[in-house]
């Protein structure tokens, strides 16, 4: 199959009146479509149950996005064996078949990218461009992963050897668990979907249940360009009730998790455990959280740092993993940088993401009440800049927050806190403000601003974090262009969207015959 090549998806203009209606008029048509029920999807079938549970919008608490069904333990058998018989032919499905499903479905997200977005603005409270961002992300996703397997479907030269012709080749797994986080809701969980089953394996996808609806839409989706029974189960349900269960199922050869460092552990621990009759070692792939941070140097365009900065820590109200939650600043330039940020941050406007409020809500009310507690923990180790008070009650809504003069081991710039809140700090050298940004236990994504060639070079080799960025922000990989994934309690550097990712979900065969 040939195909053009990959080229990143054009981010929407909404300054352009004509993208702004079109944005307005999908918010109004998915408005019209809020509070349905959605079942779970399990052999190309709707399962609804009994126990479900409601999807709220963050930035109007009363308001129900959707309600869906809740697997329990045996319906998440159920979906398992569904996806056992499916994975007996869709194994041996070609490359070009199993491709050419991704090329469908991001053609259909492109055709439906306001939808999409609205979705999301309803759903988790995302901007306009953030929502955007979100949706070109998950197309960008699926047209390089597309690409990825007809490469890998080429077997790579091996060393000649006299009589015998050798090739070695990549076949899947088997039966996945994917468990994406809410954070981007479309974006990951499509692109950890759609990796996982372009591989060859077929799946059991757990939603986050902050994002719920989305993901029901997308298997939808989906499910109308003809996927074959099996190969996509929709299996939302409670962590507690079903999570460990299928993490440790004896049918369960990988498990594809992103989300909190602790969740994470718990499921690298709990997969370990060989059940009796488990054939495999479970292969488990775990994205999770960061502290990351922008260093400013003595000699950085200051101007350009302080929005990157802002952009860092404040976009999505800093629920991204790749959220500037630390700028670490020299001396020198301290004071000016911090002046600058400040400025820029209370310019901010908060609001309702339906209206294309740069800052709206945090997620939830467990979200609200830790980015609160972490506030008053930064008040007691830090000097509060702006910002600490909430917004309006009918939503999640917090002020972007910024404390300065913090110190390095104290919570505030050691700890993920995952919503609007930046801690700013003085280094005497910049070989010490790399040290500091090295001293979390995460290893993610960081930024320098520096125009000196020595010091860039320095960090480019001492800075420990997975997606290094110089003189730009530290948020906002590009599929293909910056493969993403960080060390340490940040994950198992996965680097989604980069030539290495497909691999983690196949497994090599040598395959050598004499002549
Ligand atoms: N490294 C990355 O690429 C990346 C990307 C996005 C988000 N994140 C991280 O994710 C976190 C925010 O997302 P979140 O709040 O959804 O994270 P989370 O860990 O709370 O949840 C992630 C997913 O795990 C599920 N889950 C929870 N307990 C489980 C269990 N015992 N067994 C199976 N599944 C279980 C949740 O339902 C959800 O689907 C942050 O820490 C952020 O840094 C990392
Ligand atoms: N890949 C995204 C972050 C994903 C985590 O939340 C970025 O680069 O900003």
């Amino acid at each position: 199959m040939t195909t053009t090549p990959f080229k990143n998806e054009p981010f929407v203009d909404f300054s352009l009146p004509q993208n702004d209606k079109a944005m307005r008029d999908a918010l109004a048509k998915v408005k019209n479509e809020l509070g349905k029920s959605y079942p779970l999807i399990i052999n190309g079938e709707a399962v609804f149950t009994n126990e479900t549970e409601p999807s709220y919008n963050p930035a109007n608490k009363e308001q129900i996005i959707g309600t869906v069904s809740q697997a329990d333990q045996k319906l998440v058998d159920q979906a398992m064996e569904a996806a056992t018989q499916a994975f007996k032919t869709w194994r041996y499905t070609s490359a070009e078949v199993r491709s050419s499903y991704l090329l469908k479905a991001s053609a259909a997200v492109r055709r439906r990218k306001f939808e999409f977005s609205a979705w999301m603005v309803y759903e988790t409270g995302k901007s306009f461009a953030e929502a955007d961002a979100d949706v070109a992300e998950a197309i960008d996703f699926m047209e390089y992963y597309a690409r990825e397997m007809l490469r890998i479907d080429i077997p790579v030269p091996l060393v000649p050897y006299e009589g015998e012709l050798n090739r070695q080749i990549y076949i899947p797994l088997g039966v996945g668990i994917v468990i994406p986080p809410w954070n981007f809701p479309l974006a990951i969980m499509a692109g950890m979907a759609t990796s996982a089953i372009v591989a060859g394996n077929t799946i059991l996808l757990k939603p986050s249940p902050n994002a719920p609806i989305i993901a029901a839409k997308f298997v939808e989706l989906m499910q109308e360009l003809g996927l074959p029974k099996g190969v996509l189960n929709y299996v939302p349900g409670r962590p507690e009730t079903i999570g460990d269960y299928m993490t440790g199922h004896v049918d369960t050869r990988f498990i594809s998790f992103t989300g909190s460092r602790d969740v994470g552990l718990h499921i690298v621990e709990h997969a370990n455990k060989r059940i009796p009759g488990q054939k495999w070692i479970k292969r488990v792939i775990a994205e999770m959280g960061g502290k990351d941070g922008i260093v400013v140097d003595s000699d950085a365009d200051l101007d350009a740092a302080a929005t990157a900065i802002v952009q860092s820590s404040f976009g999505f109200q800093g629920q991204k993993c790749s959220a500037a939650s630390r700028a670490i600043i020299h001396k020198d330039v301290y004071d000016t940088v911090v002046e600058k940020v400040v400025q820029l941050t209370k310019a901010l406007k908060m609001g309702n993401p339906e209206d294309n409020a740069y800052v709206g809500p945090v997620i939830d009310d467990k979200s609200f009440a830790k980015v609160q507690r972490y506030i008053e923990i930064g008040k007691t180790e830090a000097k509060l800049a702006t910002g600490g008070e909430l917004g309006p009650d009918y939503g999640y809504f917090i002020q972007p927050t910024i404390f300065i003069d913090a110190k390095a081991d104290s919570r505030l710039m050691q700890e993920e806190i995952f919503g609007p809140v930046l801690g700013m700090m003085k280094a005497d050298s910049f070989e010490e403000a790399i040290d500091i940004f090295n001293s979390t236990d995460y290893g993610l994504t960081g930024s320098v601003f520096s125009q000196n060639e020595e010091h860039l070079a320095y960090a480019s080799e001492r800075m420990f974090c997975g997606n290094l960025y110089f003189n730009r922000k530290c948020t906002g990989a590009l599929v293909g262009v910056h493969p993403f994934g960080g060390f340490s309690m940040s994950g198992t550097d996965s680097k989604t969207g980069g030539p290495d990712y497909l691999q983690l979900f196949m497994q090599a065969k040598l395959v050598s015959e004499k002549f």
